[in-house]
């Protein structure tokens, strides 16, 4: 590689003298090109190997499994690692995969009876072993062998450690019911709703790393998207893949799709943005309208609305914009409506926009040819700089192939090509823009539905829905913003779904799989435009109610999964509920399942640890005194990731700034990418996803800057359940409502002074 590379130029022939030579050399460059990247794409994969060779060699495997097949008279013993080993010989497998098809054994049953499904057909047999290694440096540090779930012991050892701010992989202690999700192959979608700390996110990991195995040769990594929740989780989650020696799939946010899609054309809110003006103390003038509309666009009746409004606009009401060449209307919006209009209905609207298009052009060359006699073509060629005559010289002559022999001598055929340059020249960004559909005028159109309270009642009845209640107020808080050029989140993907059904959706046809964290603040909506961007993908969503947490989780029963679920026939869903929390030890969440309903179906993994611990403090000053107290405590513990979890942002810029000078605190933004260990400062909703080995909240009390609407209880639950090993309370005043009642038995209270809280 790096001899190609070194004499790149000396084995292509570069010679731009004319255009066959050029061509010729482009030919070469580009064939060069090509077996430079091939061996680029050996090395990457040889290096990848090597890599994983290395860590079998300190880590060779975490399993064994003794099978006996039915009919056999001798067990077959079966190594597990993160990778296969042949012999010298190449013949027998020393080591099998983790992903291998015999691992499911290893995965699902405990010694036993247990059965296999192999392409060959279903194999029966006895599982006499099943038994759990820990090799470290190629030693064997420990063994236990294991019943019914794998390795009590050495889930214990794994859960109880540090955690050192890197998702780690699972391979050695994947569970029955996370195995099932992995190894899933059969649905379209596949749907998980699991309690916080149940490993979701690890088993969509996992299940990356299982895909790019089963279907490898057919899939790579980038045919693989991951949707996280922050720019901060692609992070934490990025060691995982590399780690079982594979690619990382591609990662991205929902938001940085958006923005990618809208362009420059709108000044973009976040979601975080959002979600601070739903939390916000103080409430703003238009705050009950706006929170209206953030619920009802979350809803599948929005969508069904949405649908409506765009089967009425395939009858009437998309809005034109006049196409103009040279100052001069060429087409006006009328013309343009009525001629599309004009086309017969039953084409889909996006194939009469391109009908329209190619129309559009026809008169676009019209008027083109009609130009060359125009005085202001003679002007403008008199104007043609010296550089400017040459490009055009040049580009008459590739497209004239005649002019070869010609040359620019004679005056009247010089002006006349020079003219058709001109032309051309001015054409061509109107060209492009018809081609871009821009004739649409796609803002007005999406916000004549709220203009209009007779179209919008057109498009409900279209739809056969009823417009809510707050229709009025919500239209009204729309417009504003939208007449402004700003783009709410909320409006964002319905205006995105509005323009893309009108121009034609720009699907992704090369993703195969969609992966979903956190799918539970997904609006309706945008599992419906995730549905149509990726047409042939499979989707898993991955998700727990409890912690819906955007601005629109009140939005009740018609958004998110439900809604995802019914864009799907449900011979091709399939829905895993899993129960077992494994992050936390067991009194926290104990502690946290009494925080929601349903709680009691959450089971803790028998991990032992103290009962989170309540502090008061009358005033702010005390509050702050204790967690820099604690803070210092927890650190030479040596506890390597903390966190101090704020409601809001601007929450946490106080507190950061009250606890500075503790030690290097950092405070953690929206756009915040890396997660490091070391104590942080840090708001609820960017926590999301993460844990970290202690976490201290703030502020939890029932004040408008604590946790004391019922609309905060998801968020305090997602707070509280980010901790692995300890979680201490901060409130000032008085606690919240949460932590009043049965909850009271599962924390303990420690109301003294600050001096004695400390200790
Ligand atoms: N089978 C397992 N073996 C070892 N550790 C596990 C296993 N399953 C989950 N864990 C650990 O439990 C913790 C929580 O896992 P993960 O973050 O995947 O859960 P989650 O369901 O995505 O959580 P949340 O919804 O709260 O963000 C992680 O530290 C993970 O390593």
């Amino acid at each position: 590689m790096v001899d190609i590379r070194k004499n790149f130029w000396d084995d292509v022939t570069v010679n731009f003298e004319d255009a066959v030579e050029m061509a010729e050399s482009f030919a070469s460059l580009k064939q060069q090109a090509e077996v430079l990247s091939e061996r680029e794409r050996t090395h990457r994969h040889a290096a990848q190997q090597l890599k994983t060779l290395r860590k079998l060699k300190s880590s060779p495997y975490f399993g064994r499994i003794d099978f006996l097949e039915d009919g056999e008279s001798s067990a077959d013993e079966v190594y597990l690692g993160i990778s296969s080993l042949r012999d010298r010989a190449d013949e027998h497998y020393l080591i099998y995969d983790w992903r291998a098809p015999i691992a499911s054994l290893y995965y699902d049953y405990p010694p036993g009876p247990a059965q296999l499904q192999t392409p060959a057909g279903l194999i029966r047999g006895d599982l006499q072993l099943k038994r759990q290694f820990v090799i470290r440096d190629g030693e064997i540090v420990s063994l236990f062998d294991t019943g019914v779930t794998i390795g009590d012991e050495l889930l214990q050892e794994v859960l109880g450690r540090q955690s050192d701010a890197q998702m780690r992989s699972i391979v050695g202690t994947i569970q029955r019911e996370q195995n099932r999700i992995i190894r899933n192959e059969r649905s379209r979608l596949l749907l998980v709703q699991g309690a916080a700390g149940s490993g979701k996110t690890s088993a969509a990991l996992q299940r990356v790393a299982y895909l790019l195995y089963r279907f490898r040769g057919t899939l790579n990594a980038d045919q693989i998207v991951l949707f996280s929740p922050n720019p901060m989780f692609n992070s934490y989650v990025s060691t995982v893949l590399p780690e079982l020696g594979e690619e990382n799939m591609q990662q991205t946010t929902f938001q940085d799709y958006l923005a990618a899609r809208l362009g420059h054309s709108f000044k973009l809110e976040n979601p975080y943005a959002q979600l601070e003006y739903a939390l916000r103390a103080e409430k703003e003038p238009g705050y009950e309208a706006r929170m209206a509309g953030i619920r009802y666009k979350a809803t599948m009746g929005f969508v069904r609305l949405i649908d409506g409004y765009l089967g009425v606009l395939g009858g009437a009401g998309i809005i034109f914009r006049d196409v103009r060449f040279k100052e001069e209307v060429l087409a006006t919006g009328e013309e343009i409506g009525a001629h599309f209009y004009g086309l017969d209905r039953s084409i889909a609207v996006p194939n009469r926009m391109r009908l329209t298009a190619e129309w559009l052009l026809g008169l676009l060359k019209t008027r083109q040819r009609a130009a060359l006699k125009e005085d202001w073509v003679d002007q403008a060629i008199d104007l043609l700089d010296k550089e400017t005559y040459l490009r055009a010289y040049q580009t008459l002559r590739r497209q004239n192939r005649k002019l070869k022999d010609e040359s620019f001598d004679d005056f009247d055929r010089e002006r006349e090509l020079l003219g058709q340059y001109v032309v051309m020249e001015a054409v061509k960004p109107v060209r492009s823009r018809i081609k871009k559909l821009t004739f649409v005028d796609v803002r007005s159109t999406f916000l004549r539905l709220f203009l209009n309270s007779e179209i919008a009642a057109h498009a409900a009845a279209h739809a056969g829905i009823e417009l809510p209640e707050s229709w009025e107020p919500i239209c009204k808080d729309t417009i504003d913003r939208l007449l402004l050029k700003k783009m709410a989140y909320e409006d964002a993907t319905p205006f995105l779904y509005v323009v893309e059904r009108i121009r034609g959706f720009q699907t992704n046809t090369s993703v195969r799989h969609v992966l979903i964290d956190e799918a539970q603040d997904y609006t309706a909506f945008q599992f419906a435009y995730l549905q149509r961007l990726f047409p042939f993908s499979r989707i898993t969503a991955l998700g727990d109610l409890n912690q819906s947490i955007q601005a629109h989780a009140d939005a009740g029963e018609s958004t998110g999964f439900t809604a995802l679920a019914a864009l799907y026939e449900a011979s091709d869903t399939e829905t895993i509920v899993l129960k077992q929390s494994y992050r936390s030890t067991r009194p926290i969440v104990e502690f946290t399942s009494m925080l929601i309903a349903g709680g009691e179906e959450i089971q803790p993994f028998n991990r032992d640890g103290l009962k989170p611990k309540l502090m008061v403090a009358e005033d702010r000053d005390a509050l702050y005194k204790m967690i820099r107290a604690k803070l210092t405590l927890l650190a030479t513990q040596g506890n390597r990731t903390i966190a101090v979890i704020c409601k809001t942002a601007a929450q946490s810029l106080v507190v950061h700034e009250a606890l500075l000078g503790v030690g290097p605190i950092r405070l953690v933004e929206s756009e915040t990418s890396t997660f490091e260990p070391g104590i942080v400062v840090i708001p609820s909703y960017l926590a999301k996803g993460v844990e970290f080995d202690a976490v201290l909240v703030y502020d939890a009390s029932g004040s408008p800057t604590g946790y004391g609407q019922e609309s905060d209880r998801r968020l305090f639950y997602t707070v509280c359940t980010r901790a692995m090993h300890e979680l201490y309370l901060y409130a000032l005043g008085s606690a919240g409502p949460f932590l009043q009642g049965p909850i009271e038995a599962y924390y303990e209270s420690a109301e003294e002074s600050a001096d004695l809280q400390t200790n």
